[in-house]
């Protein structure tokens, strides 16, 4: 088998596998993450990945009674009631059962989707994750957040559903747009800044290399990533406390996204979102000048953007009110006491708000 690394955790949670060439030993990989009750199974995809995914389907073709395949639509557009609807449709006119499963294989929004439909077919059937963009590696594959959009904000539909394992496979990343691995790559600098800045010297020290999915650099950053992720997911996967900081710029970021019609990316909007509570840290008296301006540069070395116009203040704040954090009126953003040093900012002044916004208006 090819080299690998796997990483194990109490809980309802798989394992995660992180090497290169693992997509083309999923024919053994697979029955091992799902045992071997298993006898239909649905691998849902990107168009992107519809090669690799039907490749996949001729590898596990021979070790299941039936494989289907279903093609979602596109990034952020997949992450609709409807899409989870029309696989909720595949699976009933197969008799798709308990003992059934769901193979994600795609970013971020493919695996949320995949996900919360795995958690309500039939209340749970398992699902592996498959994820193909550095984002969904660090991030979106671990740790059981699943959902979709609605029409009034950004996840708001979902459930906490472990995956029974995730296949991190390296190789997978070859094709990916240099603005996706850019973007997805904020995910990995929020836990920088949140908890290890080790993620933050490294990218001082060679931005190119730290994001050159073939550098030691790069694979160290992923791991990093992975490892706190699923510690934290796994320590508190309902997100009752800890789970929360891995928010860090969540709360504009969403407000953003949901703003921009899904148009802008997810770790774009993150970038955003992170300086913005850097800068309420800043003016808090939490972060020191140093501590905040360093966000803004690493931001800047690695082309993220830092700045969102003036005038949507009044939208992103009633978006903001939707945020989950959010408690009645009241409004929670995660800030840092230090790099490494995350904590809940509660009811800030709006004033306060205000004024952290200026600082990034553009
Ligand atoms: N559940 C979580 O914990 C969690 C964490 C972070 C983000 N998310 C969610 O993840 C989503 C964003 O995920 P994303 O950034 O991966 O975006 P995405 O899933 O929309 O994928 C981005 C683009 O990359 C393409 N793509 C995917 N893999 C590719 C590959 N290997 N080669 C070439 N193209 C490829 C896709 O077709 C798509 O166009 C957002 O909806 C966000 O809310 C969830
Ligand atoms: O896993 C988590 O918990 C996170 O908050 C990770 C975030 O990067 C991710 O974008 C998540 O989907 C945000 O979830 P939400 O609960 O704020 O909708
Ligand atoms: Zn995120």
């Amino acid at each position: 088998m090819t080299d690998y690394l796997t990483l194990e955790t109490e809980g309802d949670h798989g394992p995660v596998l992180v090497g290169r060439g693992l997509i083309t030993k999923l024919d053994e990989i697979l029955p091992e993450l799902l045992g071997d009750k298993v006898e239909q199974l649905l691998i849902v995809h990107q168009p992107t990945l519809g090669a690799i995914s039907e490749d996949v389907r001729a590898l596990l073709a021979p070790k299941y009674r039936r494989v289907l395949m279903a093609e979602v639509p596109d990034a952020e557009s997949a992450k609709r009631v409807q899409v989870a609807e029309f696989l909720w449709q595949i699976m009933g006119q197969s008799d798709f059962t308990r003992s059934d499963a769901i193979l994600a294989i795609g970013g971020g929004a493919v695996t949320d989707l995949a996900g919360w439909t795995a958690a309500s077919w039939l209340r749970g059937v398992k699902v592996v994750h498959v994820p193909t963009t550095v984002l969904a590696m660090v991030d979106a594959s671990i740790g059981g957040k699943t959902g979709v959009n609605t029409n009034e904000g950004k996840n708001l539909v979902g459930a906490f559903y472990p995956p029974a394992g995730v296949v991190v496979d390296l190789d997978s990343l070859a094709a990916l747009p240099r603005n996706e691995l850019v973007t997805g790559f904020t995910e990995a600098l929020k836990v920088g800044f949140i908890h290890d800045h080790e993620i933050l010297d490294l990218i001082e020290a060679d931005p190119q290399k730290a994001t050159d999915p073939n550098s030691e650099e790069f694979r160290r950053i992923l791991e990093i990533a992975i490892r706190y992720k699923l510690q934290v997911t796994s320590d508190d996967l309902t997100e009752q406390g800890g789970r929360e900081m891995l928010n860090y710029g969540h709360t504009l970021g969403h407000a953003i996204e949901h703003s921009e019609r899904y148009q802008w990316r997810h770790g774009a909007a993150v970038a955003v979102g992170m300086r913005f509570v850097a800068e309420l840290a800043r003016l808090s008296g939490r972060l020191t000048d140093e501590e905040a301006d360093r966000h803004t540069r690493i931001l800047e070395l690695l082309g993220l953007p830092t700045q969102y116009p003036a005038g949507r203040w009044p939208t992103l704040l009633s978006t903001m009110k939707r945020d989950k954090k959010a408690r009645g009126a009241m409004l929670r953003f995660v800030v840092l006491d230090a790099i490494g040093k995350p904590a809940i900012m509660q009811a800030p002044d709006e004033s306060l708000l205000f004024a952290a916004y200026q600082e990034i208006a553009s």
